[in-house]
């Protein structure tokens, strides 16, 4: 026993020392980026204090907008100003689209989805599902429907709560998971449904960031090489079963979609198209490609994941927002009232007439940031940004938050100034003008696919509820509690740490 643990140890120490020693050869002409090391073996990973977005920012400060850390014994790219993240997943898109491969995520998504995947697998499926998205009218009146049905749904729900305190995280989440149910398996879910529960529950246990064995396979390489340390992992066997469920679920809608297609329609739906496709290709070719089964399970989960918290999380902040500048509320309201009035629901044609509303719910996605270093990018080939090697198979981190809070774009970076998305103009009054330097969504080959979907949600929600509602804290918020909530939090996606409000209706 102490023999096979003296060479495992001595394994780790020769892998660990070739790691912290490996020399690479730069090409001509170009310039190593620079590095923050930290500490051996652990690299950064002590001196992360707080969301690590932040602390990125600090050391892009140091280093420049373009740099490698060290995180553990992983080296990754970190693109930390706009003009970095330009220049990488635009200009230099065929090479940067790649995704991070977690072996992790392989095993219990069959290398299934989308979200996870890069190549050719990839490149058809999300070609697929934006041309299904577009013909159920993503973005146009079609959708308009579906969000307003929803938004109609939740003005209710706050009709009955009035002037009571609303855990605002624990209310919304169900509306946007049923925009996304709707364009998926045409079906909405009362809250209490066991099955959107089940996807709740399931989205939360694979994005929530205390997942230490995660963490390990990102930070340390070894972890994936490991097959021993992979096959009898216990995190491996519960995610399986997690993912076995979620299987299940999904697989009883697709057999009952099965039962009830006419494959002579064009479906109502995407689990609709997909079995359409997946049958002509099969009566054309014998061969389904990537149209499997556990292709439409996993990329189905996966609409469900990216969609509906990043979009009901986007709402909570405006909540914030609002709720701390009242005077800022009044003026959206004021202008609502003006463009719309009380009684009319609004329409999507509203948003060119609402200058400073759009300003300000740009101003909330700015500051919000809610995916603050988006989905992780890989390197296909070895290539440059401003001159700085980058390697193949590089793990790359586009920092939003960053570019979000830059003092050289932003007038104001940290404060909340509605006034970063408007011009006057020759009349002296102000019009609203986007900034091409807001970037919540993403940007290149791998820009979020439901962007059109969630800004409109994000519009009729945000609208419809200051229409009807004054919202208000519910109780007196500390600036050092509002600006800890500010400062943000761990993991892929920031939430506001404040979630509790009331809605009444107006008395100005
Ligand atoms: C406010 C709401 C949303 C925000 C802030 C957001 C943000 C993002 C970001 C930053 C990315 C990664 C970009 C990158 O890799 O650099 C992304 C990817 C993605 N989003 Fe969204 N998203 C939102 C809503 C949605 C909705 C409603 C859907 C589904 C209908 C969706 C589906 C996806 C998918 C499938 C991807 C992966 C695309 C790919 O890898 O090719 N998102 N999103």
């Amino acid at each position: 026993m102490i023999f096979i643990l003296s060479i495992f140890g001595l394994f780790i120490i020769w892998y660990c020392f070739s790691r912290v020693f490996k020399r690479r050869s730069i090409p001509n002409g170009l310039k190593e980026t620079p590095i923050e090391y930290g500490w051996p073996i652990l690299g950064i990973i002590p001196k992360i204090k707080g969301p690590m977005q932040n602390y990125l920012l600090e050391l892009s400060r140091k280093h420049g907008p373009i740099f490698r850390i060290r995180l553990g014994m992983r080296d990754v790219v970190i693109l930390g100003n706009y003009q970095t993240i330009r220049k990488a997943l635009v200009d230099d898109a065929q090479i940067f689209s790649g995704r991070w491969k977690m072996k992790l995520v392989s095993v219990v998504t069959h290398d299934s989805g989308i979200v996870f995947k890069d190549g050719p697998v990839w490149s058809t499926q999300r070609s697929f599902i934006l041309k299904v998205l577009r013909d159920f009218g993503m973005g146009k009146s079609i959708s308009q429907d579906i969000v307003q049905g929803e938004c109609l749904f939740l003005l209710n729900e706050l009709d009955s709560l009035q002037g009571e305190i609303i855990d605002f995280s624990k209310i919304i989440p169900i509306y946007t998971a049923n925009i996304i149910s709707k364009f998926i398996m045409n079906k909405r879910f009362d809250r209490s449904d066991p099955r959107i529960k089940f996807i709740e529950y399931a989205i939360f246990q694979t994005s929530k960031q205390s997942d230490i064995v995660q963490r390990l396979h990102l930070m340390f390489p070894i972890f994936d090489k490991s097959t021993i340390i992979s096959k009898f992992n216990l995190w491996i066997t519960s995610k399986l079963q997690l993912f076995s469920k979620v299987e299940r679920v999904f697989h009883d809608e697709i057999e009952e979609h099965k039962t009830n297609l006419d494959y002579n329609s064009e479906g109502d739906d995407l689990i609709d198209r997909f079995l359409l496709e997946q049958n002509r290709l099969s009566q054309s070719t014998g061969i389904v490609e990537s149209f499997t089964d556990k292709q439409l399970i996993f990329m189905t989960f996966e609409m469900f994941g990216a969609g509906y918290e990043t979009t009901s999380t986007t709402l909570g902040w405006s909540m914030l927002f609002m709720s701390r500048y009242k005077d800022i509320q009044k003026k959206v309201y004021e202008e609502i009232l003006n463009v719309i009035g009380e009684e009319r629901m609004p329409t999507m044609n509203d948003k060119k007439s609402l200058n400073y509303t759009q300003a300000v719910m740009d101003e909330i996605l700015r500051l919000s940031s809610v995916a603050p270093l988006g989905i992780f990018h890989r390197t296909f080939n070895d290539t440059s940004v401003d001159n700085y090697f980058i390697p193949k198979n590089s793990l790359v981190f586009a920092n939003y938050y960053a570019c979000h809070t830059d003092p050289d774009i932003w007038l104001k970076p940290v404060e909340f100034y509605p006034e970063h998305f408007l011009i006057k103009c020759e009349n002296d009054e102000l019009k609203y003008s986007p900034r091409e330097e807001l970037i919540p969504f993403g940007i290149g080959k791998r820009q979020c696919i439901g962007e059109s979907l969630a800004r409109m949600e994000y519009f009729i929600f945000f609208v419809s509820i200051l229409q009807r509602y004054q919202v208000d804290f519910s109780e007196n918020i500390s600036d050092s509690l509002f600006e800890e909530t500010l400062r943000g939090n761990e993991g892929i996606i920031r939430y506001s740490k404040i979630k509790n409000f009331i809605f009444k209706t107006h008395n100005y």
